[in-house]
């Protein structure tokens, strides 16, 4: 059985086709997120791998310039999205140099093939080239693994498309119809790579969203419950103390009061940056609700716990215009306490200070039972 190249190639342009509609479709919300962009380059593709298929007796600049164009308009749009999706400028000329480029050379070109595609293949490089830089630039901050199905379906259909002409020139029809079938799988596995790129971006957003005090920027309470359960059960592992903090601003209604809700939540995120400022990087600090904030001080024993928390209450009188009363409460090592346990014991440690005229930290000693 003999393989004929345009039936494949209709193929291809019609799977391209249909996943540019399906991007189309999805990118409506996600233009920020380089999607729309990705599907105008699978568009283009889709374009292309059709003006490919037209029967050869048509005008050389429609089977040939035109879909080298769309070829180099693809890439570009690529890059544009990338661009996009980093939060990242670069000159049009940048962008849109190499497709006048490819433009000037297939018109100038048209007649003399094996210059044509060199040259193509030159334009597709230097493409490939930002477009690679680019990814480096950013690749640690790009969540998921969906990067790795982008980067190498893009690298595979730029590589097939720009050097692709130059290898298969002298094969038989057959062999190059072949070489369709990477063309497809290259292109499913690009678009692919895009769309599920831009999905695990929404979703690491919407995670940190969703343990993130809007306010403060401190993790939320349903974050600290779940860093709380942890570290109980890595202390109880390591056999290590663990302390906790609770804070609670005094007489914060009066602020409300006297100076507004606004400048009350101004003093709200003052007390949280003191606590970043001030906290060494393994404890975690969080909003535990309304004016009280939550800290964990992960492998801290009672005493150097109290030098830390007195050091907090300090620095927040200093830098805050409020005080802050604290409960303390440590877990030792293979005690086994609950959550609930350690948050009830840390409450009473707090009453106790407010009780004894806030603006000092309270300790399980000073809790009532
Ligand atoms: N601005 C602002 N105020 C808040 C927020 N959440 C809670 N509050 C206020 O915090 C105040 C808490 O008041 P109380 O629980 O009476 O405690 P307090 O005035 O701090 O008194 P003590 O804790 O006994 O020192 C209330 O007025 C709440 O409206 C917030 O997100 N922003």
């Amino acid at each position: 059985m003999t393989l004929h190249p345009l039936p494949l190639l209709f193929l291809g342009a019609l799977v391209t086709a249909m996943l540019a509609l399906c991007m189309f479709v999805v990118a409506e919300r996600h233009r920020a997120d380089g999607l729309f962009d990705w599907a105008w380059a699978m568009a283009a593709l889709g374009l292309a791998a059709a003006s490919w298929a037209v029967p050869s007796q048509t005008p050389l600049w429609l089977t040939v310039a035109m879909p080298n164009v769309l070829l180099a308009s693809a890439f570009a749009f690529t890059l544009q999205g990338l661009l996009r999706f980093q939060g990242e400028r670069l000159l049009p000329i940048q962008i849109w140099g190499p497709v006048l480029l490819a433009l000037a050379l297939n018109a100038a070109l048209l007649h003399t093939p094996q210059l044509r595609r060199w040259g193509m293949a030159a334009v597709v490089l230097v493409q490939w080239l930002y477009f690679f830089g680019l990814l480096r630039r950013h690749w640690t901050g790009i969540p998921g693994r969906s990067k790795y199905l982008f980067a190498s379906g893009t690298t595979l259909l730029m590589a097939g498309l720009g050097a692709g002409p130059l290898a298969l020139e002298h094969m038989d029809p057959g062999i190059q119809a072949l070489t369709l079938y990477p063309f497809c799988m290259a292109v499913v596995i690009h678009g692919m790579g895009s769309v599920l790129m831009s999905k695990e971006r929404s979703d690491t957003r919407n995670r940190q969203l969703a343990y993130t005090d809007e306010l403060t920027g401190l993790h939320n309470r349903r974050a600290m419950e779940q860093h709380l359960v942890q570290q109980i059960a890595q202390a109880r592992r390591a056999g290590q103390a663990f302390s906790l903090l609770l804070l609670d601003i005094d007489h914060f209604k009066r602020v409300n009061d006297q100076h507004g809700h606004l400048q009350g939540d101004k003093v709200l995120c003052a007390v949280a940056r003191v606590l970043q400022d001030s906290l060494r990087s393994q404890d975690i600090a969080g909003r535990w609700g309304g004016e009280e904030f939550l800290v964990l001080l992960p492998n801290t024993a009672s005493t150097p716990a109290l030098v830390l928390a007195e050091r907090l209450r300090a620095n927040v009188a200093s830098a805050c215009h409020v005080t802050v009363s604290i409960g303390l409460h440590t877990m030792h090592g293979l005690t086994n306490e609950s959550a609930d346990a350690m948050l009830d014991t840390a409450d009473r440690a707090l009453y106790a200070a407010k009780h004894r005229g806030r603006n000092c930290v309270g300790t399980s000693l000073h809790a009532p039972a």
